[in-house]
């Protein structure tokens, strides 16, 4: 056969789940000299989230399809495109090519959806550029895209601390938990400057994160530590009180707290059922909520 009819053959599409980052605890612990507040949080990822494909080829595009799809721009500002530009600028002639996402994740929302998208598009590049998962160049360009992007990266529960740059594996154990957010888009940003912090201010040190022995003691260990950003989360989007409401009058909920800069907040049950039966109460009663059973640990 001349060599023109073979058929050409076009690298496999590569697949990348991008879960929905959870902070189960988070401390403001201060704000440094260059304007990122200094933090300590515990992080979990859940069942839920979006996905991401990659056809490998020479040309940098991205499709976007899902509920999401309609709300978020595919334009240049897109995480994904930000992420793989950060990892271009360190690896000259990366193979990039046509990335897809299904967003099913609500946007602004806490649980880290652009983050989470972000780190699946570096997953996808090292694994078409024949790249470690440990390559630096990865985490470096994790945290030029964004401060929740390193955590992703990693996509284990961890403890982070600096502005999102130290990770410590954290073994947790799992839940059944239910995210609800009340489709009321909060800007981190936003939620950051109520804080009122000047640069350079110092809150205090962080409490050691103790090996939890099981469910028990890690909502022990976990009730009595804060979201410093719930409360000027709940300051600019007020609907939180309903949502917690709604989260504490659910059988077994172990928790309730609000994940990140808000405004998704979850609860913590002992089990998948626990959760989804929770999240048949809380969707009846506000249709308009976004409502997600899922698993945490
Ligand atoms: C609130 C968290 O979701 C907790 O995991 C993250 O700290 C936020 O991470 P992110 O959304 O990736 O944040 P970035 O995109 O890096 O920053 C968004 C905005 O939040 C502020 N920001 C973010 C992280 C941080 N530790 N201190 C901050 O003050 C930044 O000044 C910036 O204006
Ligand atoms: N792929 C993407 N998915 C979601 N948001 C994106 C994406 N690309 C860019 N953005 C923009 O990033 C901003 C933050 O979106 P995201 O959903 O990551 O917020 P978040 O859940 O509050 O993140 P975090 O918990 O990390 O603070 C939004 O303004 C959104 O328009």
């Amino acid at each position: 056969m001349p060599e023109s009819r073979l058929p050409r053959l076009e690298s496999p599409v590569l697949t990348e789940r991008a879960p929905a980052k959870v902070n189960l605890s988070l401390r403001v612990l201060g704000r440094r000299a260059d304007g990122y507040h200094e933090l300590s949080s515990v992080v979990a990822f859940a069942g839920a989230g979006d996905r991401l494909t990659l056809q490998p080829g020479e040309t940098l595009t991205l499709d976007l399809a899902g509920p999401g799809a309609a709300i978020l721009a595919a334009g240049g500002d897109n995480l994904v495109l930000r992420a793989a530009r950060e990892l271009g600028l360190r690896i000259p002639g990366l193979r990039t090519g046509r990335f897809s996402l299904d967003k099913r994740l609500p946007v602004a929302a806490g649980i880290g959806g652009g983050s989470a998208d972000a780190a699946a598009a570096l997953r996808l590049l090292a694994r078409a550029n024949g790249l470690p998962r440990g390559d630096d160049r990865l985490f470096a360009a994790a945290l030029a895209t964004g401060s929740d992007v390193p955590a992703c990266l990693y996509s284990r529960s961890c403890v982070m601390a600096g502005r999102g740059e130290a990770l410590t594996p954290l073994a947790l154990p799992r839940f059944g938990a239910l995210l609800v957010n009340p489709r009321v888009p909060v800007a981190t940003a936003d939620v950051f400057r109520a804080l009122g912090l000047a640069p350079g201010a110092q809150l205090g040190a962080a409490a050691p994160v103790p090996a939890f022995a099981g469910r028990g003691p890690a909502l022990f260990w976990l009730a009595g530590e804060p979201n410093d950003l719930e409360a000027p989360a709940r300051r600019l989007a007020p609907v939180l009180d309903e949502v917690d409401a709604a989260l504490r009058a659910t059988p077994d909920a172990g928790l309730v707290r609000m994940s990140g800069s808000g405004a998704t907040m979850f609860a913590l049950y002992p089990d998948c059922r626990a959760a989804a039966r929770a999240g048949k109460q809380v969707a009846g009663a506000h249709p308009a909520w976004w409502v997600k059973p899922t698993v945490l640990g």
